[in-house]
């Protein structure tokens, strides 16, 4: 299987990602109904969130944090809802990748999902 090791893989990544998200039953109306995304816009700041995340590429300055709290605030973002999406996360890249930086990704993904969802909680109480 390929190496994730660029840019290009970052966006085919991110996309098959995306791609079932956007279809899934658990957590896809956050996307579609909630937040009501324009994935246009999304896509391109998660592929810069990854390739800054991956290789130390400054593409992406955003507060990753921040916008999931109006979110949370509308219908709480639950445990169980982190859990299934890094599940599809760390589906989707061992699907399609392999190497050092694939496992990079699921790695970071479980360290901050797991934030969020103590910050999406404690910000609840
Ligand atoms: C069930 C869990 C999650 C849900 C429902 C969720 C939902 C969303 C939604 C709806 C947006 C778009 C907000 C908007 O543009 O209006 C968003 C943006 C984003 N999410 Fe998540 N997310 C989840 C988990 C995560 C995790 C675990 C990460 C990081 C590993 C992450 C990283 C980001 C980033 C970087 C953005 C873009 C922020 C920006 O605009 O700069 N999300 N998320």
């Amino acid at each position: 299987m390929k190496k994730l090791e660029d840019r290009a893989d970052i966006e085919v990544l991110v996309n098959r990602f995306y791609d079932k998200v956007g279809r899934d039953e658990k957590i896809g109306f956050f996307f579609n109904d909630v937040a009501k995304v324009d994935w246009s816009q999304h896509l391109p700041k998660m592929y810069a969130f990854w390739e800054t995340l991956l290789f130390g590429q400054i593409s992406y300055k955003g507060n990753p944090m921040a916008v999931h709290f109006p979110i949370n605030a509308e219908v709480p973002i639950e445990k169980d809802h982190f859990a299934h999406w890094l599940a599809l996360w760390t589906e989707t890249v061992e699907e399609n990748f392999t190497g050092e930086m694939a496992d990079l990704a699921i790695y970071k993904a479980t360290n901050i999902a797991n934030l969020m969802a103590h910050k999406m909680e404690v910000a609840r109480r």
